[in-house]
């Protein structure tokens, strides 16, 4: 469904390449990327969501080449690592948008807002701000944001990092339930081996790097 076809990036000319000819197939299920701090997880996410476009070689998805705004409007989910919650807006506002941009109805926007928020832990929270929240519960709400559209592909960087074992329950049930009702794909990079229970394939990234960037990672 989501594959890399030798896949080269590197962020200038002169810098080294972080990816080096990457090809992978992602199918239904739950991947989770490992490596190193700086190895380039966070890039291949990029690269899977068409927010950074191969140096060489290709991203598609469902067979279309990405980057396609289409599929990023309509059928992808990101969870970046900074949250990037609208501060300004309370948080059922932040999912409202999320669904209005992706083209969702008016009718199912709201019966997803409630369901996500319900799901996740978050039904008293809708008029409230997201600075007035804990990191936990914005957590959970930039994950609400991204499931409200219902996302074929859904690519999250870190989703867990920090929390503590209750807010990553909650989070891992909902993930779970959600990839498994739909046969949808999720992508995520984490250090955090509670996630481990959920994965159909844990891919250890440190594996696809050039040579001297293992050296680099060892000094
Ligand atoms: N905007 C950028 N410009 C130049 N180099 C970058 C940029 N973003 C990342 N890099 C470099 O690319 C490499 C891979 O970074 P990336 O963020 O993908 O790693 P990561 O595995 O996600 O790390 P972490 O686990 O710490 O989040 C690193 O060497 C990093 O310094």
């Amino acid at each position: 469904m989501l594959s890399c076809k030798g896949v080269f990036y590197r962020y200038g000319a002169k810098l080294d390449w972080v990816l080096d000819d990457f090809s992978h197939a992602f199918g239904p299920g739950v991947h989770l990327i490992k490596g190193y701090s700086g190895c380039g997880k966070s890039t291949l996410l990029r690269l899977l969501g068409g927010y950074l476009t191969p140096t060489k070689g290709m991203v598609e998805v469902s067979g279309y080449r990405c980057p396609n705004r289409k599929f990023q409007r309509e059928a992808l989910g990101f969870v970046f690592q900074q949250l990037n919650l609208l501060p300004l807006a309370t948080v059922e506002r932040n999912l409202q948008l999320a669904g209005a941009l992706a083209g969702i109805s008016k009718h199912k926007r709201l019966e997803n807002v409630d369901r996500y928020m319900e799901e996740l832990g978050l039904e008293g929270f809708m008029k409230r701000l997201p600075g007035s929240m804990s990191g936990g519960q914005q957590q959970r709400a930039t994950i609400a944001r991204a499931l409200i559209k219902e996302p074929e592909v859904l690519l999250l960087d870190e989703p867990t990092s920090g929390l503590d074992d209750l807010n990553t329950e909650v989070i891992i049930k909902v993930l779970e339930r959600f990839i498994r009702e739909g046969e949808r794909v999720a992508v995520i990079c984490t250090h955090d081996q509670r996630l481990d229970k959920i994965a159909d394939e844990i891919l250890d990234f440190n594996k696809f790097l050039p040579v001297e960037r293992h050296l680099e990672a060892l000094v």
